[in-house]
């Protein structure tokens, strides 16, 4: 588990170290306290950009009146009981936008984190997760995937890069500047290749979680039946081949292309795929639900996912942003009661200590307050 974390000019925190005791940690203060920048710094230690998807600079400490953030640093240890490791990112000029990653002072490629911790998080801005746009719900979805599965990343990065890439081309073409017919083929193969391995890691991952929930039973929140549109999605699903899928996919691709440049947008492919989830008990679509119905689903969604990634290594951690808003008192005491359960590390924010009440005894209490932890 984390046992210390140490902030330095990271958004509201000038210098502030946290030494952690237990294994579920409740910050609790006001609005603009702090409170989801904790979670924010513990959230970089994975590749990628955060539970604020926010970039490098947006990150280092502004003075009011100071336009550029300066170089900041977050650094953790991790003690798995026989020995400790340094946890370290940050970035080393104001305004830089290439955050580093150190573990035991070396520098390491971001990847390397995986190895080591995989925080999985839940934030307010999913509480409407099913009936908020699709590409927000498929980028939660891919994280989830990624998590378990590192090289889903690559994936999809090379995918969404040759898909600019196409676009451009075709864009090009029907303005009349001539686009080569090779590198068109070529983007597309790179496309149908890309697509097929992220459209199988999604289908399998989804076959895991779905176990996963159904395993869970319905403790302590609502059950959901997922699924994924999309072709490949589901041919994945049915067993289909990396090279079937991406057969299909060049076909499509090739007959989208005048579709494509008409439209100025790429209409066919895996980045279009979806996922759904039916509340079982209702039989309802959960984009139906009410926000409280909706967290409920998505939270049952984050334990399953922690219960597959405990068999993994790299010790999972839970980032709980206002984790009990929406939550009725019996929820929030099943979900306390579940992530001590899981035996995993929590770390959980809300603005009032009262509604931690179930927590009282079993884990370690901050007050978060400007910048500081009291
Ligand atoms: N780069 C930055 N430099 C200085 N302060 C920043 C920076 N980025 C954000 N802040 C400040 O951090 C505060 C917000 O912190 P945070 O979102 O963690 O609050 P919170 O305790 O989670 O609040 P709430 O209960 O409202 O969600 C704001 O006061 C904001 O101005």
């Amino acid at each position: 588990m984390i046992s210390s974390l140490a902030l330095t000019d990271f958004r509201s925190y000038a210098a502030a170290t946290l030494s952690i005791e237990a294994a579920s940690v409740v910050l609790h203060g006001p609005n603009g306290a702090g409170k989801t920048n904790v979670l924010e710094a513990l959230s970089l230690f994975t590749p990628g950009k955060g539970l604020r998807g926010a970039s490098a600079p947006e990150m280092g400490r502004r003075e009011p009146g100071e336009t550029t953030g300066r170089a900041w640093a977050v650094a953790a240890v991790l003690d798995d009981g026989q020995h400790e490791t340094r946890l370290g990112t940050g970035v080393l000029s104001p305004g830089g936008a290439r955050r580093i990653v150190r573990i035991d002072g070396e520098t390491a490629p971001p990847g390397r984190l995986l190895d080591h911790l995989r925080p999985v998080w839940a934030t307010p801005e999913q509480d409407r997760l099913f009936s908020d746009a699709r590409a927000a719900r498929l980028k939660f979805f891919d994280r989830l995937v990624f998590a378990a599965d590192p090289d889903h990343a690559a994936s999809v990065t090379t995918y969404e890069k040759a898909l600019k890439e196409r676009l451009r081309l075709l864009v090009d073409g029907a303005e009349g500047r001539e686009a080569d017919p090779l590198w068109l083929d070529a983007l597309e193969i790179r496309l149908a290749e890309s697509g097929a391995a992220a459209a199988t890691a999604r289908a399998s991952a989804l076959a895991t979680l779905q176990t996963a929930i159904d395993a869970r039973g319905d403790r302590p929140f609502p059950q959901a039946d997922l699924g994924l549109t999309g072709e490949a999605e589901r041919m994945a699903a049915e067993g289909a081949d990396a090279d079937a899928i991406a057969a299909r996919l060049r076909e499509g691709l090739r007959a989208a292309r005048a579709r494509d440049a008409a439209a100025g947008r790429s209409l066919f492919g895996p980045h279009r795929s979806d996922l759904t989830a039916l509340h079982r008990e209702k039989n309802r679509p959960a984009a139906e639900g009410s926000s409280g119905e909706q967290k409920a689903l998505v939270l049952n969604l984050i334990l399953a996912q922690l219960t597959r990634l405990a068999g993994q290594p790299a010790a999972p951690i839970l980032l709980l942003d206002e984790a009990p808003a929406h939550l009725d008192a019996a929820r929030r005491a099943a979900l306390f009661d579940e992530i001590e359960a899981l035996g995993l590390q929590a770390f959980l924010t809300g603005t009032e200590r009262a509604l931690f009440e179930g927590l009282e005894g079993r884990a370690q209490f901050v007050r978060v307050e400007a910048g500081r932890f009291g």
